[in-house]
């Protein structure tokens, strides 16, 4: 295991450096026979990608998507499907002496000590510039999920710093830079944003993301629980603190008769499990919550020390997010995609058709 593959069915095995000629994935094990081009994934890559407004990284990417193999007379064949985008904005000069001194909060430090060097061109391979292959990939499976399930995956910002957006549409998500649910709270966002700027300084957010027409019955009972394995995706993402499905960390102050959700034939009469229970889908909505942490990379000085291990201080340059929450949000989507594929897929090649004989109940009843 090298680290650079996910799943187990449909597997993505990603390749390349924020600075190196061209990022890329490998997807295997996609069903053949689904409608693909580069335009259904240029759509969430174009969600995604830096330079889009003020609140972010100014590095401009067009992430232009060629696919290369796996797909013929627009349809996937079946056979690996290989995406590249190539890099056409680095910047490695402006980032001064970051060969030899670690950023505080980055990965420069625990790469140096794995490997005993690092390509330190940006920020390497543990730049989140990877996370556009995954947003690739995620695109393939969220396409199949919907046009063979119906699955609908929605993700959105419902936190920047100390400010709670509160869900007030899903139509008002793609309408500004932030992913946020609510149009009337984001002059409030930008205000706090333009000043985190001016202040050399970065914050923390919080993302949800959202499953609706899983069926009940994927996932595993034991070790691979969906709610395990969607917990692993969202901890893979670069900057991800935390994880939450259903009620979360919530659940600790409730009582059994408050959180186990109650079902009448109507329908579930809430969704405190976040639409898995036993590591299964329930049929409910997934609900998943994380928080991520501050961008590390931010002009103040901080202390730190240099590859001899003497002590100075490291103000990062280059171009970097002030928030790198507020383009996380279609990264989440696409990895809850790639678990819900995975599974998807599984549950299919272990129990194929099987019929239940209890009737299904809706989620939440209104
Ligand atoms: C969409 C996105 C954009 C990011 N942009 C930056 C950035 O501009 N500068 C930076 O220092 N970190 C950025 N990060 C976070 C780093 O990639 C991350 O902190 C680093 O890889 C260390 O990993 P860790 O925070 O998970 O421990 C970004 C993360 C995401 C998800
Ligand atoms: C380029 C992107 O974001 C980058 C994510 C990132 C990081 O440290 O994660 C640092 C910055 O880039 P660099 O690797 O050049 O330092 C961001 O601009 C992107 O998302 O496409």
């Amino acid at each position: 295991m090298s680290g650079n593959t996910f799943g187990t069915l449909f597997t993505v095995t990603s390749f390349g450096e924020s600075h190196g000629p061209a990022i890329g994935c490998v997807v295997d094990g996609c069903p053949p026979g689904l409608a693909l081009c580069e335009a259904d994934i240029q759509a969430e890559l174009d969600r995604r990608k830096p330079g889009t407004s003020r609140h972010v990284t100014q590095r401009r990417e067009p992430d232009t998507v060629e696919i290369l193999s796996g797909v013929f007379e627009g349809k996937t064949t079946g056979t690996p499907i290989s995406l590249l985008i190539r890099n056409q904005d680095q910047r490695s000069k402006d980032y001064g002496n970051i060969a030899d001194t670690f950023r505080p909060g980055h990965a420069d430090y625990t790469y140096t000590q794995k490997y005993g060097f690092r390509d330190y061109r940006g920020g390497g391979r543990s730049s989140a510039r990877e996370t556009a292959v995954r947003v690739a990939a995620g695109a393939i499976a969220r396409k199949w999920l919907q046009e063979r399930y119906g699955v609908l995956i929605r993700g959105w910002m419902s936190a920047l710093g100390p400010i709670e957006i509160p869900f007030v549409s899903a139509d008002e998500i793609d309408g500004n830079a932030f992913f946020a649910p609510n149009a009337a709270i984001v002059p409030q966002l930008e205000d706090y944003m333009d000043a985190l700027r001016k202040s050399l300084d970065s914050v923390g957010a919080k993302i949800t993301v959202t499953a609706t027409g899983v069926p009940p019955g994927w996932g595993e009972p034991v070790f691979d629980r969906l709610d395990a394995d969607i917990a692993y995706a969202m901890m893979g993402i670069n900057a991800v603190k935390g994880v939450e499905i259903g009620a979360g960390f919530a659940s600790v102050a409730q009582k059994g008769s408050e959180h186990g959700d109650e079902m009448t034939p109507q329908g579930f009469a809430s969704n405190h499990a976040g639409g898995v229970l036993g590591g299964i889908s329930s049929g409910q909505e997934i609900v998943v919550n994380m928080a991520i942490k501050p961008t590390s990379s931010i002009a103040q000085p901080r202390h730190s020390v240099d590859a001899q291990g003497n002590a100075i201080e490291v103000a990062t340059q280059g171009r970097h997010d002030p928030c790198v929450g507020i383009r996380a949000t279609p990264i989440a989507e696409a990895m809850l995609a790639l678990v819900l594929i995975d599974h998807a897929l599984r549950h299919r090649a272990q129990c194929g058709d099987v019929v239940c004989q209890t009737p299904r109940i809706p989620g939440v009843i209104a």
